[in-house]
């Protein structure tokens, strides 16, 4: 049992510098989280202990991400209750377009809420697992409420393109 109620796992190492955009995302917010490298096919075994332990260990939402062959995401799905966001890492070789398909196109049953291709997606898996959070958390709600206005601000305050933001 932790206190994190939010997991963060990559299939390798190399996928920190994407993922890390969603452990950001959840420090602003306040929001615990743990970070593992979790491969289904490097690591099954620990997949799978993973994902079954997840729930009692006191995890909400999982964000996994994975590039090229991307099974991971749908493999946890496969094996908790619990909600898995899952961010395409871009891949060298098909530019991510790889990962996104194997993440999105789960068969009907098993659902993976998949994000966009590389950072920005992360960034949004750190956003929507915070959104989810916030569900039962008002600390975490209003933190959101605020981030939320501070971008409507700052955009209206620079509508002029022509101008220095
Ligand atoms: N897609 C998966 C899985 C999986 O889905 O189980 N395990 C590793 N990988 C991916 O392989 C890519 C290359 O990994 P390396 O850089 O370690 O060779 C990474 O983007 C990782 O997510």
């Amino acid at each position: 049992m932790t206190d994190a109620v939010v997991a963060v796992v990559m299939g390798s190492r190399s996928d920190w510098e994407t993922m890390s955009a969603a452990c950001e995302m959840l420090d602003t917010f306040g929001v615990s989280y743990t970070v593992d490298v979790v491969s289904a096919h490097r690591t099954p075994e620990k997949l799978f202990s993973f994902a079954n332990g997840a729930k009692d260990n006191g995890l909400k939402v999982i964000i996994a991400g994975a590039g090229g062959a991307a099974h991971l995401p749908g493999m946890i799905a496969a094996s908790t209750a619990l909600p898995v966001l899952g961010v395409p890492v871009q891949s060298k070789a098909l530019n991510g377009m790889d990962s996104l398909l194997s993440i999105a196109q789960m068969p009907k049953g098993v659902a993976v809420g998949t994000l966009a291709i590389g950072a920005s997606g992360a960034a949004n898996a750190g956003l929507l697992a915070s959104q989810i959070i916030a569900l039962g958390d008002a600390d975490v709600a209003a933190k959101i409420d605020a981030f939320r206005q501070q971008q409507t601000d700052t955009v209206l305050a620079n509508a002029d393109p022509r101008l220095p933001a």
